[in-house]
C-alpha cells in the first residue's frame, strides 16, 4: 500500500516537518510521513530512533517543538478531543492499575471513552480475548500472554479506527505472539481500521505490515512496502535490510 498521501483517500495519519526537542536533544528531526486509512505500517528503528516519542506526539501525550500532526483529518495540537475517542493504543510497557481487577480496569477505561453498553461490550471483550476466566482477578497477578491479552481488550474497547501500538508482541512466547498477530489481522480485516505499530521483530513486520518507516537519530531514513525495501537493498528479509541501515551499509540499487 502507498505511504504516500496523494494516493490515498483520506490519510489517517499526516505528519509534516515534526520536530520534537528534549532540552538540548533533538528526538525528532522534522519528520514527514502519512499513513493512509486502512494501512498497516511499521515504525522501525533501533533504540533511541524516536519510535516512542513519534506516537506519544500522535496520542497528545507529548507536544510537538514544531511541525503538524494530522490524525483522523483533525489537528492534534488544536482539535485532538476530535481524534482521541476515535484512536487507542496498547503498549506492554504500560501496565493498568495493579489493585484493579480486570473488569474494573476495563470499566474505568470505559467510562473516559463515554461508552454506552458497557457491561455487554465487556462481556464481549472477554470472550473474544478468552479473559471471562480471569475478570475477577487483579490486573498486577496476571502472566505477560494475560496481560497482553487484557491490554488488547482495552485498546479496542471504542472499536478504534485508529490502533497504535508500541512492540505489541514483546515479551510474549512465540504462540502467542502468533494468535496475537492473527487476532489483530482479524480486527483490521472486520473493521478497516488502520495500525501504526513500532516494532523490533522483523518477521512480525514483514507479515502484518504494507508499509515500512525505517527511522534511525530521529529521522526517517528510509521508506516503502516489505517488499519494495527486500528488492532495494538486495535482501531476503527486513531484519537484513534493518542491518543494513543500522550499520550506515550502502542501498543496492535506488
Ligand atoms: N522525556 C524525555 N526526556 C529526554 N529525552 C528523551 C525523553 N524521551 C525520549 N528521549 C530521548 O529521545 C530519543 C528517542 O527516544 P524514543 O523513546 O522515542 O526512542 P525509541 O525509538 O522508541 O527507542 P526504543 O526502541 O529503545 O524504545 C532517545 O535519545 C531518548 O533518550
Amino acid at each position: 500500500m502507498p505511504l504516500d498521501v496523494a494516493q490515498a483517500a483520506v490519510a489517517a495519519i499526516d505528519v509534516d516537518a515534526l520536530t520534537k526537542k528534549f532540552d538540548a536533544h533533538t528526538a525528532l528531526h522534522g519528520i514527514s510521513f502519512t499513513v493512509p486509512a486502512g494501512g498497516t505500517v511499521a515504525l522501525l528503528g533501533g533504540n533511541g530512533a524516536g519510535k516512542t516519542t513519534t506516537i506519544s506526539i500522535l496520542l497528545g501525550l507529548l507536544l510537538p517543538t514544531s511541525g503538524t500532526v494530522r490524525v483522523l483529518g483533525h489537528d492534534m495540537l488544536t482539535a485532538r478531543y476530535s481524534a482521541l475517542p476515535r484512536m487507542n493504543f496498547s503498549s506492554p510497557y504500560v501496565d493498568l492499575p495493579h489493585r484493579l481487577t480486570v473488569r474494573e480496569n476495563l470499566t474505568v477505561y470505559g467510562h473516559l471513552y463515554g461508552l454506552t453498553h458497557l457491561k455487554d461490550r465487556i462481556a464481549r471483550m472477554a470472550e473474544e480475548l478468552d479473559l471471562t476466566a480471569i475478570l475477577n482477578r487483579p490486573s498486577g497477578n496476571l502472566s505477560a500472554g494475560q496481560k497482553t491479552r487484557v491490554a488488547l481488550a482495552k485498546a479496542l474497547l471504542n472499536d478504534p479506527e485508529l490502533l497504535l501500538l508500541d512492540e505489541p508482541t514483546a515479551s510474549l512466547d512465540p504462540d502467542t505472539a502468533d494468535w496475537v498477530r492473527g487476532f489483530l489481522e482479524q480486527y483490521r480485516a472486520r473493521t478497516g481500521a488502520t495500525i501504526l505499530l513500532a516494532s523490533h521483530n522483523m518477521a512480525e513486520v514483514e507479515r502484518m505490515c504494507d508499509g515500512v518507516l525505517m527511522m534511525k537519530g530521529g529521522r526517517i531514513v528510509d521508506r516503502g512496502t516489505p517488499a519494495d525495501l527486500l528488492s532495494r537493498y538486495g535482501r531476503d528479509n527486513l531484519e537484513e535490510v534493518f542491518l543494513d541501515i543500522a550499520r550506515d551499509r550502502r542501498q543496492a540499487a535506488e
